[in-house]
């Protein structure tokens, strides 16, 4: 097996101001090209789990217990500079609500434009023609109209898709993506996924698929933690987990999905 792009040994997070115990132990391997899922119900620590791993934990909240390496080293005690460097070009993310992390008064090829002159050190037109390949990779229909674009001229999925290619812009080896489908309808949620699988296959990116969504996890991923209230209550091989649930909040998770006809994603989740 080839080396782990990120890894999670008991990772435990508590809240400096209080000394209460937010995340209980979180571990997993994700490979080159792998995909891990997380899904839980909202609080129960699968956003913090995340932060942690791109060293953005909230004021007073650290890793307390355990280890996280990225591409094999470990990240504890890695300076505010030494984490600018990493985060993009080896770790990245994209989360929900795309707009808020868009500026809406800069069109989209000139905040593509500006990470890769200013992280990547490309000149003003290689940096263009990048931003183009990008924005036809995350199958942007009409890159060169997009480029020239302001945020809000664009729909959630497509403004989704800006963030995607950017977060990939700097060829990282893993993205986390916290609830990036949450707020799209259901059609364009589908192609969101479709695209994260293919950037998997074609740029070998592993991928955390974070989701209160058990359907999600089950169509992308291969890896599944079921958490709630900080605990790891489940973990193992989605079509294992979906099919043979041995946790009852699990069960739960399942039998809130079969009246949406979760057959379909346990189907996926055999392939
Ligand atoms: N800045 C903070 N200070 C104190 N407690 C926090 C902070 N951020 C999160 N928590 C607590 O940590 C727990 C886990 O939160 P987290 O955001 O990781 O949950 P989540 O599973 O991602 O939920 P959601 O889907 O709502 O984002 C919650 O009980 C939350 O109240």
């Amino acid at each position: 097996m080839s080396e782990s792009v990120l890894s999670l040994k008991d990772v435990r997070i508590t809240n400096g101001f209080n000394g209460q115990e937010l995340v209980h132990g979180v571990s997993f391997d994700l490979q080159p090209g792998g995909v891990v899922g997380i899904v839980g119900e909202s609080g129960s620590g699968k956003t913090l789990t995340c932060r942690s791993a791109l060293g953005i934990l909230p004021e007073g909240l650290s890793v307390s217990a355990g280890s996280i390496s990225i591409a094999g080293s470990d990240i504890s005690g890695l300076s505010s500079k030494q984490w600018t460097q990493l985060r993009g070009s080896t770790i990245s993310a994209v989360f929900q609500d795309p707009a808020s992390y868009l500026n809406p008064s800069l069109t989209i090829g000139s905040q593509i434009g500006e990470v890769l002159r200013v992280k990547a050190g490309l000149r003003r037109r290689e940096a263009r023609s990048r931003a183009l390949e990008l924005l036809a990779a995350v199958h942007l229909r009409n890159p060169h109209l997009v480029y020239d674009q302001y945020p809000f001229e664009l729909s959630g999925g497509m403004q989704q898709r800006v963030l995607i290619a950017a977060a990939i812009s700097l060829e990282p080896r893993v993205l986390i993506a916290d609830e990036a489908t949450t707020a799209l309808d259901v059609t364009v949620q589908a192609e969101i996924l479709d695209l994260l699988s293919d950037l998997r296959q074609s740029i070998g990116l592993g991928l955390v698929v974070v989701s209160h969504d058990l359907a999600v996890v089950a169509q992308l991923c291969e890896e599944v933690l079921v958490m709630r209230s900080g605990d790891v209550v489940e973990q193992g091989p989605t079509a294992k987990v979906l099919h043979q649930p041995q946790h009852e909040y699990t069960q739960l998770l399942i039998r809130e999905h079969e009246q949406y006809g979760l057959d379909k994603f346990l189907e996926a989740a055999d392939v």
